[in-house]
């Protein structure tokens, strides 16, 4: 058999570009206008040929008509940051021990650091990224969240688990057009700062806005029934089959899910775990057929 002509060639890759940009046809009519909360973490957050890749898929998704909103993490940043301060920190139960002077660092890496970071990248392609934290216009308030070691209660400082949600500031945002990009540092009734994990927090706030997906970046093709089994990759789950497997979880898939099955179960038709190593991760999930990683949806 001879080898294809060079034109035979050029036809073939044409056609297969021209074939995905079709296969996202029926995905840009039935997401046209829907509102995505998408959870920036992981790899994606540190490599910065992905940083970019992870702010220009924001950008289309806003062309591409959805209302794209980040909320995002930065748990390595924080660490690093308190190891060259010299404050010591751990974690119990996969929770930050937040004392107050890790909470001064934990507010001004999020949202003085990672946040501006985002916020920065995704406007170098126009006017719209906006950042803001849970401390903006009540957009968030945090009851202190309880931790188990061993079934055990811990004392984990100011971490904070979501109480109120107000989504007034981000709706008005994303109805200007702008990208809400948001820091989970949240007050208490009684105005005492709160660490709150930013998965949780994705989660109330697709919850509150209504969204149509929750999609959250980690650093693994997506959720593994029988980690570390690698045939043991879940392509879709149900909310009753993952509160089942919850309990088997290690610490940190444990918030992931546990967001996935919070936002599911409040209304949220679909929630994804990707792998943000994959530059354009989230395009993939949102525009293929096939979709990418983990879907968790309704049901039993
Ligand atoms: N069942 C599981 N499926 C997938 N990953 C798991 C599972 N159990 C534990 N993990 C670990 O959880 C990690 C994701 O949690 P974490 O590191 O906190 O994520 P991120 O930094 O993306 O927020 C994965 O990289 C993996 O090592
Ligand atoms: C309470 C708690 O642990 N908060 C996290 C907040 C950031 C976060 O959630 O970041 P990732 O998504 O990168 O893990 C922390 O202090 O590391």
């Amino acid at each position: 058999m001879s080898a294809p002509s060079g034109l035979t060639r050029d036809l073939t890759v044409a056609q297969a570009k021209a074939a995905t940009l079709i296969e996202a046809l029926p995905w840009l009519a039935r997401f046209r206008g829907a509102t995505v909360v998408v959870k920036y973490g992981g790899n994606a957050m540190i490599d910065p040929e992905l940083q970019r890749a992870f702010a220009s898929d924001m950008v289309f998704l806003r062309y591409a008509g959805l209302k794209p909103v980040v909320v995002h993490g930065g748990g390595p940043q924080i660490s690093k940051m308190l190891g060259r301060l010299g404050i010591e920190s751990e974690f119990k139960g996969g929770l930050r021990v937040t004392t107050p002077e890790a909470m001064d660092v934990v507010r001004m890496v999020l949202v003085g650091q990672v946040g501006r970071e985002l916020v920065g990248l995704i406007n170098e392609h126009g006017p719209y990224a906006v950042g803001l934290s849970g401390e903006d216009a009540q957009l968030f308030t945090a009851v202190r969240r309880p931790a188990y070691v061993d079934g055990e209660p811990v004392d984990v400082g100011q971490v904070g688990d979501v109480d109120t949600v107000n989504p007034s500031a981000v709706s008005d945002l994303i109805d200007a057009g702008r990208i809400p990009v948001i820091s989970t540092v949240a007050p208490d009734a009684d105005g005492v700062l709160h660490n709150l994990n930013a998965d949780t927090a994705a989660a109330a706030l697709a919850v509150a806005l209504g969204a149509r997906k929750l999609v959250v970046l980690t650093d693994v093709p997506g959720l593994y029934a029988n980690w570390p089994d690698t045939s043991s990759l879940v392509s879709q789950i149900t909310t009753d089959e993952l509160a089942e497997l919850l309990p088997t979880l290690e610490s940190g898939m444990v918030p992931k899910m546990e967001a996935c099955l919070r936002a599911v179960r409040g209304g949220v038709p679909a929630a994804h775990v990707v792998d943000g190593r994959v530059a354009h991760s989230t395009l993939l999930e949102v525009f293929t057929s096939e979709g990418f990683g983990t879907m968790v949806v309704s049901g039993s």
